[in-house]
């Protein structure tokens, strides 16, 4: 979590089942929603959630883009693209990506999804989950959770031992 993402109060925790039923999901959403030349994931969480709807939808032109917060690498503040995308697929529906289909695992505040959003403006961005502030920069997702609340993803996550509730701190 960054200073754009201070700690959230309410936790969603999402299983591998969970995540692979939601992006299937998506699919079928999309599945009726036109023919997609090329995904462009925006790496790494739009990975796993790509070769989900990649596999349901047939496509099998995907491409990456990355995208990383600043601080990351120096000091806090804006988005830095890491990698863009290539220019035969910027090249697709015109030159405005029209035709490709943008995926990311979830949308919060919006920051990635408008820098993405500019370098393909035509294309369609799907994510699984979306956030009220990132909600209007995204065509088709899944579920909404509230903005104060922090998704974690099963791929961050690990099995760890679970005190007994009469053990536990509450009640
Ligand atoms: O709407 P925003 O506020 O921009 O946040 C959404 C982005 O944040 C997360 O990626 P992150 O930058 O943490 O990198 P990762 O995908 O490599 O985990 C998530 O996968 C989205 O790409
Ligand atoms: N894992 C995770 N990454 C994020 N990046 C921005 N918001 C979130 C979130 O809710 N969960
Ligand atoms: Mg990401």
């Amino acid at each position: 979590m960054s200073d754009e993402h201070p700690p959230q109060p309410k936790a969603f925790p999402v299983s591998w089942d969970q995540f692979h039923r939601d992006a299937r999901a998506l699919a079928w959403r999309l599945s009726g929603q036109g023919e997609w030349e090329a995904i462009v994931c925006i790496t790494r969480g739009g990975l796993v959630p790509a070769a989900i709807v990649a596999r349901e939808l047939g496509i099998r032109v995907i491409e990456t883009v990355g995208v990383a917060s600043y601080h990351e690498y120096k000091e806090q503040g804006s988005l830095v693209v890491l990698k863009g995308v290539d220019p035969k697929i910027t090249a697709l529906g015109g030159g405005e990506g029209k035709g490709v289909l943008i995926i990311d695992d979830l949308v919060d505040t919006g920051s990635t999804a408008r820098i993405v959003r500019e370098m393909l403006p035509k294309a369609h961005f799907a994510t699984v989950y979306a956030k009220p502030k990132g909600r209007p920069l995204v065509d088709t997702f899944i579920t909404e959770v509230s903005q104060d609340t922090w998704i974690y993803f099963p791929w961050d996550m690990g099995l760890t031992f679970q005190p007994p509730i009469s053990k536990g701190t509450l009640g």
